[in-house]
């Protein structure tokens, strides 16, 4: 698999130097949940071409889920209809996770917290994007949002896509609305009394999200600023799945050392703080 480009993505966060050396050693035992899917086929791919992993099994909705015993993480591109049994199977059989499957808020974090709580050691990490670019465009977003009076999200995806709006539209919302509320920025602006529902996209934590479904696209993203005078807007596009798998890789790596049971998001990854 070739790396995009330079520093951050293999070279994980300063890691401590103890865990340095063990990855240099270790073989990580993989398993993929979703395995003959867009995303679960390049982690496959993306698992037997990496050195330091092994890959044990795959398995689809029609499988057994046993078909991944002997891995010590599995990654989960499945549905978000089906991730959290997946994620209590797991959990009960002690095997870490490494999830990009959408569809998460606080109520399913909430149930993943406690879970883990009956099981001290296992470790999970649900990440709405893998994509570092993506993670950059999210951390930017945030960064940005207490300067500008306005902020929406457009996301643009491909149509086969179940869920909208996307999971990475959702986290920079929530991202967003947690920055204004902690800058103490006022409503924003909106005058629109009449409207055909939806034109005005979906509320998400008080952040307007349109999502767009256009073939030939893969998973793109906009997040527009606004203040008197000036705008701003970061944009992030995905050109292939096999972008997001650097990311992937090393959360595969790094799951099991994580400090707390669920991690959400790349950025302690990648050291955004
Ligand atoms: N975090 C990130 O960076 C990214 C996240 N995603 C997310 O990943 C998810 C999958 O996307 P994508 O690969 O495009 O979807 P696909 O529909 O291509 O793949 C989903 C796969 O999951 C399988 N599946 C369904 N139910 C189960 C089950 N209970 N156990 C095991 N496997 C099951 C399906 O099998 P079958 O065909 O037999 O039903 C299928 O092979 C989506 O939620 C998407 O939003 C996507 C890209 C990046
Ligand atoms: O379904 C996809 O394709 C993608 N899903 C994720 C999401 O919902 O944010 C990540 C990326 O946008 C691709």
């Amino acid at each position: 698999m070739s790396v995009r480009r330079g520093p951050p993505v293999p070279a994980p966060a300063a890691p401590r130097r103890t865990a340095a050396i063990r990855y240099a050693r270790a073989v990580f035992k993989v398993g993929v949940f979703g395995a003959d899917g867009r995303m679960g086929s390049e982690v496959v791919n993306a698992v037997r071409g990496a050195d330091d992993m092994e890959f044990v099994g795959g398995a689809d909705a029609a499988d057994d889920r046993e078909r991944v015993l002997g891995a010590d993480c599995v990654v989960d591109f499945t549905h978000p209809d089906v991730v959290m049994d997946n994620l209590e199977w797991l959990i009960g059989h002690g095997v870490h996770a490494v999830v990009g499957t959408s569809g998460f808020d606080e109520e399913k974090l909430d149930r993943v917290r406690g879970l883990l709580a009956d099981r001290p050691g296992s470790r999970v990490l649900v990440a709405p994007n893998f994509g570092v670019a993506a993670v950059l465009m999210m951390h930017f977003a945030a960064k940005a949002a207490p300067y500008f009076e306005s902020t929406e999200i457009i996301e643009l995806h491909h149509p086969n896509k179940a869920d909208a709006p996307s999971g990475t539209a959702h986290h920079t919302a929530e991202l967003v609305a947690r920055a204004r509320r902690a800058a103490g920025a006022a409503p924003m602006p909106d005058a629109t009394t009449a409207e055909i529902p939806g034109a005005r996209g979906a509320n998400v934590d008080g952040v307007r999200v349109h999502a767009l479904r256009i073939q030939g696209l893969i998973a793109h993203q906009e997040v527009v600023f606004g203040t008197d005078g000036e705008t701003l807007t970061i944009r992030h596009d995905s050109m292939n799945r096999a972008s997001f798998m650097p990311g992937v890789l090393l959360g595969v790596r790094r799951v099991a050392d994580l400090p707390d049971p669920l991690t959400v998001g790349l950025e302690p990854l990648l050291d955004l703080r």
